[in-house]
């Protein structure tokens, strides 16, 4: 089967272009294809499919996903189903310029968090709109050697997204966070951030499905969110290990850019 690479501030998926939805993509699959030694490599696979062909429910929340032509179906490295991926949704809409799949620079993108709007900029950076973030109260996670405390916030997948006063770089994510399982019942992705200059974050992120990666365009929004003093607008720049994504928050929504890339494209036997 064809396939492509790509990433987003290196958060680097496998694409797979299913246009009419004929491919039965198992967690197996998913999990071979994300392996970095017997597979092509990658925090996970982003299936390129019509939403017409889709070939599952939609959530009532999620019906808006119904009007946009093309469907992200976004699958973590351990082959389990995320509602939303921040930069996945901004390396599909290249892909999908890439693959002539869409003209011009505004269209939506179809998630299992509804539509969300795209904009190719003049800089080639691509933002997506993010839709409601919704901010949830507090609470904590058990890291590997500290206890981090932080806001619980729907950006249509969970997040626990902790401010730490040190170097984010001095924080020990290589086992998975232990969180609430009330507050969490499905999981969560933890971020741990500190503000370095006026308007600027620093980030790490350990997702869940796929453990530690290089940037998280979700988790970056909720960082952002929650280092926002509530009702402000507020512009963030957010500085994650894979480079730098822009935040915006204002009457318009909360909108979140950066780079995306196509990097590879052939024919894998994998699937
Ligand atoms: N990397 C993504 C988030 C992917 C889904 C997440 N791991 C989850 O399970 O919710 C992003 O860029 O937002």
């Amino acid at each position: 089967m064809r396939f492509a690479k790509g990433h987003g501030t290196e958060n680097d998926f496998v694409i797979l272009p299913d246009p009419d939805g004929e491919l039965d993509l198992t967690e197996e699959t998913v999990r071979l294809l994300c392996d970095r030694r017997a597979g092509i490599g990658g925090d996970g696979v982003l299936r390129v499919v019509r939403t017409r062909a889709l070939g599952e429910g939609l959530a009532p929340s999620a019906r808006t996903a119904e009007r946009a032509e093309w469907f992200m179906d976004y699958r973590n490295s351990d082959g389990s189903v995320a509602e939303m991926c921040g930069n996945g949704v901004r390396v599909f809409a290249r892909y999908l310029l890439h693959a002539g799949y869409v003209e011009g620079d505004r269209f939506e993108v179809g998630t299992r968090d509804g539509a969300k709007q795209v904009t190719v900029e003049t800089d080639g950076d691509i933002t997506v709109g993010m839709g409601l973030v919704e901010m949830q109260g507090s609470s904590s996670a058990e890291l590997a050697r500290q206890v981090v405390h932080g806001t619980q916030i729907s950006v249509g997948n969970p997040h626990l997204a902790c401010e730490v006063p040190g170097p984010v770089s001095e924080v020990d994510l290589s086992v998975p966070p232990v969180l609430d399982t009330e507050a969490f019942p499905d999981g969560a992705n933890v971020e741990i951030y500190n503000e370095v200059a006026p308007g600027v974050l620093e980030m790490r992120v350990h997702e869940r499905g796929s453990g530690e990666t290089r940037s998280c365009g979700t988790g970056i929004v909720a960082a952002a969110a929650a280092a926002t003093p509530p009702g402000e607008n507020a512009v963030w720049r957010v500085r994650v290990p894979g480079g730098e994504c822009t935040v915006t928050l204002d009457a318009d929504g909360v909108r979140l850019s950066g780079p995306a890339v196509v990097v590879a494209e052939g024919e894998t036997s994998l699937v």
